[in-house]
């Protein structure tokens, strides 16, 4: 079995043991989008912690191609780009810098990052503010430009809470493109999504979860 299973799952419980995640099994193949469904609180986020590794469950288990997703270990970070919750940016980059600065980890070759980094930005609309620092940015402008750091790192699977937010229309159709194109190269997507028109552009599977309350 490749791509990514999620089997018999259930989360943490919290500290009056209440289960965070209903049982949840599904698995996601290469190069398709899986996108979670479900009320305010169902679980959405709790699922996809799991699926990239960042919280282990208690009951379950989450295999990206075959082997249990840990963020602590380098075969999931190296499979892993995950948009969940803002990511770490630092006041004193701009834009620009925060694109180099991964390019540089993954060992790209110094020579051709600009024209990357370019491509990166430009990609998510945002090339013309790549000499700004992450706080000058607006909400909407932030989130795409935390889009365009998760796409411009490696990655066999994208796992993403609800990239719609704070996007405007068109923002919000260049996201399904983007997501179908990532899927078009054999990336797997799990994402959460509240807008039945973008999971309608994306989704080649749905996960509905129940109301919690
Ligand atoms: N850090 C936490 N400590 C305790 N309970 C939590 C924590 N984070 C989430 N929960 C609870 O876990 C349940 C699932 O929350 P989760 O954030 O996964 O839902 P969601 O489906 O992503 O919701 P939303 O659509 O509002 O983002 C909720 O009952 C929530 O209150």
């Amino acid at each position: 079995m490749t791509g990514t299973l999620v089997e018999a799952l259930e989360a943490a419980k919290d500290v009056d043991g209440a289960v965070l995640l209903p049982p949840t099994s599904f698995a996601a193949q290469p190069g398709t989008c899986v996108v979670l469904r479900g009320p305010n609180g169902a679980g959405k986020t709790t699922l996809l912690r799991l699926v990239a590794g960042l919280t282990a469950p208690t009951a379950g288990t989450v295999t990206l191609d075959g082997v249990v997703a840990d963020e602590r270990d380098a075969a999931t970070r190296d499979a892993v780009a995950a948009l969940v919750g803002p990511p770490a940016t630092y006041r004193d980059l701009t834009l620009r810098d925060h694109l180099t600065l991964v390019d540089a980890t993954w060992g790209r070759d110094p020579a051709t990052c600009d024209e990357r980094v370019h491509a990166a930005l430009d990609r998510w609309g945002v090339t013309h503010l790549d000499e700004r620092f992450p706080h000058e940015l607006s909400s909407g402008q932030a989130h795409l430009f935390h889009l365009s750091l998760t796409w411009f790192r490696p990655a066999r699977l994208l796992v993403l809470d609800e990239p719609e937010q704070r996007l405007d229309d068109s923002r919000r159709l260049l996201l399904g493109r983007l997501v179908r194109e990532r899927c078009a190269e054999g990336t797997t997507v799990v994402m959460a999504c509240h807008d039945p028109a973008v999971t309608e552009a994306v989704a080649d599977a749905v996960v509905d979860l129940p109301d919690a309350t």
